[in-house]
């Protein structure tokens, strides 16, 4: 048996959508699997993981399935099912273009990968809805993980659950939880065709949990109904066709989190606020692209030219980057034979 599994990056938030609204995005993960009964060798859990790096990072990724987050994560979901270890002679072949630790959506997209994969290789016959909900008990918000699963621009939601019950994530799923976590809303928003998403990727790392530990736990009535005016007009604004620029450069705005995030980025705000439709034709709007560093610049063209203005502004801070101009991805986590 052979297939690969493929799996979209995100950017989530999308400015004042803080673990609500993800995007998924051209950039995909790939898994190659083949189990192979007949042949035989003493792979620990019968699991060899081999990676290919296309994202240029540094850091390196763990090949064994018990450490690796991708066959953790696949691990974990098998052991719920009373599977101990992968099929004799499973091979994971992990090509990996998406920047590790950039808020692209790099570990949410490998949880993605890795509930889809202990799904496959189990023979489970997991609904994507059940699978959100693995992703879920590893990820702790939708955002990202929504969005690679299920593709598109999404909004989602977390059911609340007893502390007890979150604490408890060793126990099997359908355990603690016999009804979903969360899930996304009625369906996906629509996003107009003219709008591109430009990642301008800074070359150094922002783990997620440290951009969530500089977040404060109580905000203030005012920036809270200023990202819930935002929030509600951000699908609106970018789902019309042709876009307003206006409408979506003020819908972008955020007061939650990206102000916060200042003291990890240098020149967030004043990249932020360096460009607005009226001063940089085929601008619509910018944000921070997840828990950052990474920014989202959404246009409808001059793509290089905008991509070179935010490139400058790092450069000022001696921060180099790369950039990539991407699509939304619609289809979402995909298996197909090989
Ligand atoms: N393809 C992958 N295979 C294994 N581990 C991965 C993979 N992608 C991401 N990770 C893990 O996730 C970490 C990055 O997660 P995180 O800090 O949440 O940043 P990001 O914004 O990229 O999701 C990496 O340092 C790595 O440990
Ligand atoms: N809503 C989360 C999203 C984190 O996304 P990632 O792509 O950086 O992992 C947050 O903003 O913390």
């Amino acid at each position: 048996m052979s297939f690969v599994i493929r799996t979209p990056c995100s950017s989530a938030n999308i400015g004042p959508g803080f673990d609500v609204i993800g995007l998924a995005l051209s950039l995909h993960l790939e898994l190659h699997v083949t189990i192979d009964p007949k042949s035989s060798s003493d792979l620990p859990l019968n699991c060899q993981i081999t990676y290919e790096d296309q994202s240029k990072s540094t850091e390196s990724i763990s090949l064994d399935p018990e450490v690796n987050l991708i066959t953790r994560v696949a691990l974990y979901v098998l052991r719920c099912h009373n599977q101990r270890a992968f099929p004799a002679e499973t091979k994971v072949h992990i090509i990996n273009p998406i920047p590790l630790g950039r808020g692209l959506g790099s570990s949410g997209t490998a949880v993605v990968a890795g509930v889809m994969l202990g799904n496959e290789v189990g023979r489970l016959g997991l609904s994507k809805e059940r699978l959100l909900d693995y992703c879920l008990m590893i990820e702790r918000h939708p955002d990202n993980v929504a969005a690679s699963l299920f593709g598109g621009f999404v909004g989602t939601y977390l059911n609340e659950l007893k502390p007890e019950d979150v604490a408890r994530i060793e126990i099997p799923l359908s355990e603690v939880l016999p009804a979903p976590a969360g899930g996304i809303d009625t369906g996906k928003f629509n996003w107009a065709k003219e709008i591109k998403a430009i990642a301008i990727i800074p070359d150094f790392v922002v783990p997620t949990a440290n951009a969530r530990d500089v977040l404060p736990k109580t905000y203030t009535r005012a920036d809270v109904v200023f990202n819930l005016q935002r929030a509600a007009l951000l699908p609106a604004a970018l789902g019309s066709s042709p876009p307003d620029p206006d409408m979506i450069f003020l819908a972008m705005q955020d007061k939650v989190h990206q102000p916060y995030r200042k003291t990890l980025i240098p020149g967030l705000t004043e990249i932020l606020q360096s460009m607005t439709p009226a001063t940089q034709p085929g601008l619509l709007g910018i944000c921070l692209s997840g828990a950052g560093p990474t920014i989202l610049a959404l246009a409808t063209d001059r793509f290089t030219e905008i991509a070179d203005r935010i490139i400058a502004r790092f450069a000022s801070n001696n921060i180099s980057c790369q950039w990539k101009l991407l699509e939304p991805a619609q289809s979402g986590a995909t298996v197909t034979p090989n």
